[in-house]
């Protein structure tokens, strides 16, 4: 018998991608799936491309449902999965893809999400020094936004390395599906198709702390960061390009060495060969991250840019990555790193 997941807010395009993933894993077996209003309902009416889980029926989304696993994933909205913690023992594996247990601080959670804070669990990225160790260890997960993923593996090596000047300019592009499937007017194909467009611009985006504080902790000192999020005509995606003044005397090679040893041995993360810039469609439905950095001499500073799949390494493919370490799993089980083209 396998690992026994239930997949909370299954009827979503964050649920939906982690029954994709978990539907191609080896060792998971996938129990409750359950949704919000859509509960009731046939999966396969909702997630239409999840053949082998059309004739599932969504449940209630109740601590009921949702005790009895080995592992439960919450792809509910912020501020829903704290209620669902308390109640599910220390026995099960808990990974929440929402924003809950993300910040370690009270105050930032307040100031941007405007309600209270539920708590601080381990941070879902591996990649960051010293997590993989303390995902090993943990039943409790938060996986990471998907911007923020992004900024951590576009930006971490350079301010881990101290070549960067801890102030970081960030401007993203992401594909519609990071705004959720519920219907907004901003989201129309009438309104997004043929347009890239700004927003939550100005410091206000509820990732600018959780950057911050991933980038902090490697640095070693605080890091500001200015986050300029944009939508783009894509369903999936995000192109984070990240820049930061160069600490004087940085040279092009020791900055892209610094890069390489970073992402020596990582599975998931590729520093791409000098020359070429990472693009979206290179990461479509693989858990990967693909990087590119370069010294701007004349304007001295970095320039570097992440692209990952906001459903796939950014959520869903994260999510699982961490639990597979969380279970003493291979951390690559039942995740690949083939995209899918054009
Ligand atoms: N989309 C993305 O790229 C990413 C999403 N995330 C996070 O994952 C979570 C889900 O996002 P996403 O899938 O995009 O959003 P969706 O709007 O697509 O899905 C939300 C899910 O939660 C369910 N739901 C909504 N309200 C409630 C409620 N009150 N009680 C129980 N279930 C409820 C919905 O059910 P129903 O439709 O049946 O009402 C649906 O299954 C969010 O926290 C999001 O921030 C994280 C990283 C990236
Ligand atoms: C395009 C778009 O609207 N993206 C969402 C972020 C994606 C997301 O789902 O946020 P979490 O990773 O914190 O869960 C936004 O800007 O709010």
């Amino acid at each position: 018998m396998g690992i026994r997941a239930a997949v909370a807010g299954a009827s979503g395009y964050a649920g939906g991608e982690i029954l994709r993933v978990l539907a191609g894993h080896p060792e998971f077996e996938i129990g409750t799936v359950t949704a919000g209003s859509n509960a009731g309902r046939r999966l396969g009416e909702l997630q239409p491309h999840l053949r082998s889980l059309a004739d599932r029926t969504l449940a209630p989304t109740t601590p009921e449902a949702l005790t009895g696993h080995d592992v439960v994933f919450f792809a509910l909205p912020h501020g829903e999965s704290g209620a669902y913690a308390g109640l599910l023992g220390d026995e099960t594996l808990l990974v929440d893809c929402g924003a809950d247990f993300r910040l370690a601080d009270p105050a930032a959670w307040a100031s941007f999400y405007g309600s209270e804070h539920a708590g601080t669990w381990p941070y879902g990225l591996p990649e960051l020094p010293g997590q993989r160790d303390l995902l090993r260890r943990t039943d409790r997960i938060a996986v990471p936004g998907c911007y923020p993923t992004s900024v951590a593996l576009a930006m971490f090596p350079a301010l881990a390395a101290g070549v960067a000047e801890p102030d970081v300019v960030v401007v993203a592009a992401s594909g519609t599906s990071g705004a959720g499937k519920a219907p907004k007017p901003h989201l129309l194909g009438s309104e997004v198709m043929g347009s890239v467009s700004a927003y939550g611009v100005g410091g206000v985006h509820r990732h600018t702390p959780e950057m911050e504080q991933s980038l902090s902790a490697v640095a070693g000192e605080p890091v500001t960061v200015s986050f300029t999020p944009t939508l783009a005509p894509m369903s999936r995606g995000i192109l984070a390009t990240c820049t930061a003044k160069a600490r004087p005397g940085l040279t092009a090679p020791r900055l892209r060495e610094a890069y390489a040893a970073a992402y020596d041995g990582e599975p998931f993360v590729e520093l791409l060969p000098e020359g070429t810039w990472p693009a979206t469609a290179m990461t479509l439905g693989a858990n990967s991250a693909l990087v590119q950095v370069a010294l701007d001499e004349r304007a001295g500073r970095i320039v570097a840019v992440a692209a990952i799949d906001n459903l796939t390494k950014g959520t869903a493919g994260g999510a699982v990555q961490s639990a597979n370490l969380a279970l003493g799993l291979p951390e690559t089980l039942g995740l690949t790193t083939i995209g899918v083209a054009p």
